[in-house]
Parts: structure tokens; sequence; C-alpha cells
């Protein structure tokens, strides 16, 4: 896969006219035309992001909302080049302080208010994996036993249409719904996808590596299995004699034209299993 190198250009003169995007669906698409170039300016991404005048109507598709901990819910796998994923925070929740590894992440929030405190690496931590490269092995990094607690760079409270911006140049964060009562929804694009983190304790500034995955959305309506089958088989009319159509890519050596045949798929096991695929995709 060929690599992709993303510019940084502050002075993108994208956008300063960028009329709104009405349509989810618009964006998603938006968002694949700019990746079918292998440069990409970040600040057209973060303006398409922010064109997007959110309408719950238009994800709630997407919405999985557990009770205890916000989860991520796969939107599109981006061909490899980027993820873009709703995150639904329940009341009162919010993630561990992370970093990104290596990826742009673009955050819109599309519901509710969520807070951002971005922190300082701890001494070293960055270093460490940009420099001597590679993640693993020794997650402890204090070297001299001496523990720090970690600085707080910036705080930032996200309304509902807000985006943001963070990479590992600019720091690690931790991101959280504050509110008592009512979930909140925030749009995420990482490019390129990652799917392993550092998360940090506030005291210590130490960190360990985890995975992070998705959250499949359970579905409620029925999906459809795809089974390939001949229309000589349920045809009658097909006259099996003719052999006129042979070269045909579509025609079996019988001369009955192959047909794709949807079949309700009603055991939930498979729904399951084709979901999980998906979303792993
Ligand atoms: N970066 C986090 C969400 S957030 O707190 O920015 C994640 O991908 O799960
Ligand atoms: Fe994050």
């Amino acid at each position: 896969m060929s690599p992709i190198s993303i510019a940084q250009n502050n002075d993108a003169i994208y956008g300063q006219q960028t009329k709104s995007l009405k349509s989810f669906d618009e964006l998603l698409q938006k968002i694949q035309k700019l990746f079918e170039s292998n440069e990409i300016d970040v600040d057209q991404l973060k303006q398409l992001m922010q064109s997007y005048e959110s309408n719950p109507a238009d994800w709630i598709k997407y919405v999985n909302l557990s009770k205890e901990r916000y989860t991520r819910v796969l939107i599109d796998g981006g061909n490899g080049k980027y993820n873009l994923m709703l995150l639904c925070w329940p009341a009162n929740t919010g993630s561990s302080i992370h970093d990104h590894p290596d990826s742009h992440c673009i955050l819109k929030v599309l519901a509710g208010t969520v807070s951002e405190v971005r922190y300082c690496w701890p001494k070293d931590s960055y270093k460490d994996d940009h420099c001597d490269g590679g993640i693993g092995g020794n997650d402890d990094h204090h070297k001299n036993g001496e523990e720090e607690g970690m600085i707080i760079a910036d705080e930032n409270r996200l309304q509902t249409q807000n985006v943001a911006y963070i990479n590992d140049s600019i720091g690690l964060h931790r991101v959280m719904n504050p509110d008592p009562t009512m979930p909140a929804f925030s749009l995420h694009l990482y490019s390129p996808p990652f799917d392993y983190c550092r998360i940090f304790d506030e005291k210590t500034g130490k960190y360990q590596t985890i995975n992070v995955g998705f959250d499949p959305k359970e579905i409620e309506a029925v999906k459809y299995r795809v089974k390939r089958r001949t229309a000589a088989a349920n045809n009658s009319n097909c006259d099996i004699n003719h052999h006129h159509h042979h070269n045909h890519p579509h025609q079996n050596s019988f001369g009955s034209k192959d047909v794709l045949v949807f079949e309700m798929d009603h055991n939930p096991k498979h729904r399951q299993q084709q979901q999980d695929g998906k979303t792993r995709s």
C-alpha cells in the first residue's frame, strides 16, 4: 500500500467559503473523495468536518450506547487510509489520557457537549517511541524510578458542531462528557487508522499500551444473505439445448443465466458474524 502523505498547510485557503453540508452521506462521500488522493490537506479535512451541520436523524443508525463506557462504532474503514467512527458517550463518562499513534485526529461534536483536556507528554515518553521506534517491550520509562504528575496544557469545551484536532506532536488528551444525564456523540476521523494506543496515569505519567477496537452495532433489521444459483434451477422455460449464448460471461454451459438470489437470514448468530466481519474490514 502506498504511504499517505498528509500535508499540513496553515495558510490553507480551503473552506473560506465552505458551504454547509446538510447531509451526512454527502460528508462521507466528500471524505472518500478527498482520500482518493495520496496527499491530503488536513485543513481541508477539518473544514469538511466543520461544514457538516449535525442532524441526529442522519447518524442515529450508528448509535450504540452502552451504560457505563464510551463506545466506538466504525462508520467507514476508508480503504485502510482512515477510520471514521461515531463515539457514543453515556452521561458522565470519558476516555483515559491517551495518544493517537502517529495519526491525525479530527473530532466533531455531533450532539451534546464534551470537554477535552490536553496534556503534555510525560518526560521521555514521546521521545522513546519516536526515536527508538517500536511500541511494546518495556512500558516503564521512568528509568530512575521518579514519578511525575502529568501537566495540563489546555482545556476546551466543545459544543455541538465544534471541531477539534490533535496529533502526537501537539500532545495527549482526555475527552469527557461531563453531563450528568445526557449522552454526547462525536464523529472521529483518524488517519492513518490505528488499533492500539497508550493510556497514561495522570498521577505518575506511566503508560500502558492497549488495543482499541470497535463496538459492533446490534442489528435490529433482518439482514440478507446472498446465494448464487442458476436460473435453470427454477425456470422451466429455459431451453438447455440452445448453446448460442455460450460466450457470454454470465451464461453457464447449459445456456442459463447465473443470478444472485438474496435470502433472508433469520439466524442471529450469522447476522452477528456478518456485522463483526464488516466492522473489522
Ligand atoms: N481517541 C479516542 C477517543 S477520544 O477520547 O479522543 C479513541 O479513539 O477512542
Ligand atoms: Fe483521542
